[in-house]
């Protein structure tokens, strides 16, 4: 494993740490905080077809969020297949069916008009202030986004954005961050 991967691990690890000290009422409640920001933004406003993901019990929580702009907005989610992610609309008649990462992926056609895609929200393990992006280290977003020409915005907790973290030239780096904290572009 090359020094920046393990570097990587490590970071992986003592977040992980951190998150545990907090209650899943308290990451509840920050959620709604990064998402309130994340309303303010003209990027946000003017975007209407979004592609966001379905959170996991240690990410900013999106369920609620979904379900409070799908009148005036589309959203679609990730659903891997066959080791490569893809996207499926989210309406609130969608069914889910659970993956083997444990996350709700919706059942249906996948979409692929990513030219009508006005902005991708994406979750993270960290984030730095130079824009770079760490994932759960499957690489599945970093395969996916240079297929997408939308604004790439990353949500996370403050305890997950540093000044620096390890990245290297497969990092694809986001166009915004947003914290409860921080908005970041
Ligand atoms: N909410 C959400 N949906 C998503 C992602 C994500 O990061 N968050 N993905 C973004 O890629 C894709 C799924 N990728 C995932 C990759 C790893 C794990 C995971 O739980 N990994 C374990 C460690 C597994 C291991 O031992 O290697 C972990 O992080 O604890 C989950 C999802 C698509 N959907
Ligand atoms: N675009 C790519 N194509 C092929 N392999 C890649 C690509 N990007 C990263 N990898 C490899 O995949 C592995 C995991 O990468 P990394 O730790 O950067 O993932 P990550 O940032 O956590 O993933 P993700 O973007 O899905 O959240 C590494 O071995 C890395 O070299």
């Amino acid at each position: 494993m090359s020094n920046i991967q393990q570097a990587k691990d490590k970071l992986r690890k003592e977040i992980s740490a951190l998150k545990k000290k907090f209650t899943s009422d308290e990451l509840y409640n920050r959620s709604q905080e990064v998402l309130s920001v994340l309303e303010l933004t003209g990027i946000f406003q003017e975007s209407k077809t979004i592609f966001i993901y379905n959170s996991l019990d240690d990410e900013v929580q999106t369920f609620d969020f979904i379900r409070k702009w799908s009148a005036g907005k589309d959203f679609y989610l990730p659903v891997i297949e066959k080791d490569e992610m893809v996207f499926r609309r989210c309406t609130t008649n969608t069914c889910f069916q659970q993956s083997a990462f444990g996350i709700m992926e919706p059942v249906g056609d996948n979409y692929t008009d990513y030219k009508k895609v006005d902005l991708i929200i994406i979750p993270g393990v960290a984030f730095d202030r130079k824009m770079n992006r760490m994932g759960r280290g499957k690489a599945y977003y970093d395969r996916f986004l240079p297929k997408l020409k939308a604004p790439r915005l990353g949500i996370c907790f403050e305890f997950q954005l540093f000044d620096g973290i390890p990245a290297d030239k497969n990092d694809v780096k986001m166009d915004y961050i947003v914290s409860e904290n921080e908005l970041i572009w």
